[in-house]
């Protein structure tokens, strides 16, 4: 019998067999007992193996991120705050907008005259945010507070004053608790940049995964959108552009974000906000008025608003009408012409040309536009409430038609059907319909006009605007270079330690069981 097959429950540790010879009893004890530790240590190993995989895979304690942005805007201030997981931060479309505060009053460039106001008007949403972030959070949280148009008009009329409101704001932010990074006014350039950042980065356009949950490369990334933003006092349009520009112009900058390069054009034109435009417009027409009155085709028939003709030219926009007519009241009487507001607005853009190569008003080099573009802030109001977001009117001659059609609708019949909207803003979306359309036309866009798409909150939940690009840039949360991704996601990666370790130590088991069993049969 000896050399014979030992029966297969040897492996499960059975006394020694009657195979064996009585003069290797030594032999087999040591054989026996090495199997037994093996065979513990198998069974420990794998205890700990699977401990370990549990422990690493356990769901951890959410760590979540958070900044402050503070929009203060020419016609009013908005607060936004902004969350993000701490492990995926680098992550495309991971930060998201939490929670967001509308300031009560104007935009802060009107607390020039009344600094000591500003705490009483930023303190309500500060509040919210220490209530908001949990307080071990605080410290670590980046607030920051960008000025845009309103108060570049304020430094060009007045530098000492816009400082000394950035001054109160500091002083007002350095109280709380937050990691307070500064109080400035952006550039037009910054603004328009920004604003870019955030839509493209919202809507994954930066970088993409492919379904292997690889990054895809350089040519296999998404067309980005341009952004349109329509602030109060300015607006901004920038696009990615394929055009060559003579560095002379200065309106393109380089950005590398994820592993690629964009050549990225903008411009922020200075009082072409929608309420500096209609500033302008009436201002403008206030010349020609016959004493006392208006006729005003923007405005829908029977509205009237009476205004001091000194407020039509207190702003940097319209001072170069000044001269024109002496302070007076004036009444505005609505005429709800769209043909003659638009042959109105019209006027407010200089040499307006395009070509192959390049297009201007106002004399501003612009490359041609290229690709989709998303319109955000007063663009989206306007089309909203009016309908006409590009998704449901497919046609400009539709959206012209219908424009038509609510501008010359009375004011009586219209003040009834919307009693819950701002009448500052109901009264005003004939205009800032019209001006839409014309400054699109103007940017040579209504002929692609689904291309265009109006936007508010992307993903439902974050605001299109520069805020968030702004964040993101000073965090320094986009990374230039595309992140390397590993082959296995982390629980497959443990999955697969745990079975080729098992595999192992089942082989080297039965490697051990097979030598014994040949030293029997070599006897
Ligand atoms: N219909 C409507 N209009 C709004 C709303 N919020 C703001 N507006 C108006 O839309 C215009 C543009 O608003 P914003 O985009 O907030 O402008 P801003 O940021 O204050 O101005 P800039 O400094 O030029 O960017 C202004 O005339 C606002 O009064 C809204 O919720 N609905
Ligand atoms: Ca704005």
């Amino acid at each position: 019998m000896e050399g014979m097959m030992p029966p297969f429950h040897f492996l499960f540790f059975s006394k020694p067999s009657v195979y064996i010879d009585q003069n290797s009893s030594v032999k087999t004890f040591f054989s026996r007992n090495g199997i037994l530790i093996l065979g513990f240590i198998f069974i420990l190993s794998l205890i700990a193996l699977i401990a370990v995989g549990l422990a690493q895979n356990k769901k951890l304690p959410d760590n979540f991120k958070y900044g402050i942005v503070f929009d203060a805007g020419s016609s009013h201030t908005s607060m936004y705050i902004y969350k993000w997981s701490a492990e995926k931060m680098n992550d495309t479309g991971l930060v998201y907008e939490t929670a967001s505060c509308e300031v009560k009053g104007p935009g802060i460039s009107s607390y020039a005259s009344n600094l000591q106001d500003i705490p009483v008007y930023l303190s309500k949403c500060m509040g919210k945010a220490k209530d908001l972030i949990p307080k071990y959070k605080h410290q670590d949280t980046p607030l920051y507070l960008g000025a845009t148009a309103g108060m570049r008009l304020l430094r060009m009329e007045n530098e000492e004053l816009a400082k000394m409101i950035l001054s109160a704001v500091t002083s007002l932010f350095n109280s709380y608790p937050f990691n307070f990074q500064g109080a400035r006014i952006i550039s037009g350039f910054e603004e328009g940049a920004y604003g870019w950042i955030t839509i493209n980065y919202l809507l994954g356009k930066l970088e993409k995964h492919n379904w292997k949950n690889q990054f895809l490369r350089e040519n296999e990334t998404q067309d980005t959108y341009g952004a349109l933003d329509l602030g109060g006092a300015s607006t901004q349009i920038t696009f990615v552009t394929s055009t060559q520009i003579s560095k002379q112009f200065k309106k393109t900058t380089q950005f590398r974000l994820y592993g690629k390069n964009y050549t990225v054009y903008t411009y922020s034109y200075l009082c072409h906000g929608v309420d500096q435009a209609l500033l302008r417009k009436l201002a403008l027409n206030a010349k020609d008025a016959s004493p006392g009155a208006l006729m005003e085709p923007c405005f829908h028939p029977g509205y009237e608003r009476t205004v001091l003709t000194s407020s039509l030219f207190s702003s940097v926009c319209t001072k170069i009408y000044k001269n024109w007519i002496s302070s007076r009241n004036l009444t505005i009487q609505g005429t709800g012409n769209f043909q003659k507001c638009k042959e109105s607005i019209t006027e407010l853009f200089q040499n307006n040309y395009c070509n192959a190569s390049y297009c201007t008003f106002d004399m501003i080099y612009r490359p041609p536009t290229e690709g989709h573009f998303g319109a955000f802030s007063a663009y989206y109001y306007a089309m909203d409430f009016l309908n006409l977001t590009s998704d449901k009117v497919s046609s400009l001659d539709m959206v012209t038609h219908k424009m038509e059609e609510f501008c010359s609708t009375p004011w009586s019949v219209v003040n009834t059907a919307f009693p819950q909207v701002k009448e500052k803003y109901l009264s005003e979306y004939c205009f800032s319909g019209t001006y839409v359309l014309t400054l699109l036309q103007k940017y040579n866009l209504t002929e692609y006009w689904t291309q265009v798409e109006f936007m508010d909150k992307i993903n439902n939940k974050t605001e299109a605007g520069w805020t968030l690009g702004y964040m993101l840039n000073l965090t320094n949360m986009i990374p230039a270079e595309l992140p390397q991704s590993k082959p296995f996601s982390h629980p497959t990666y443990i999955s697969l330690m745990v079975i080729f370790s098992l595999l192992l130590a089942i082989v080297f088991i039965l490697g051990s069981v097979m030598f014994q069993k040949s030293s029997y049969f070599w006897k």
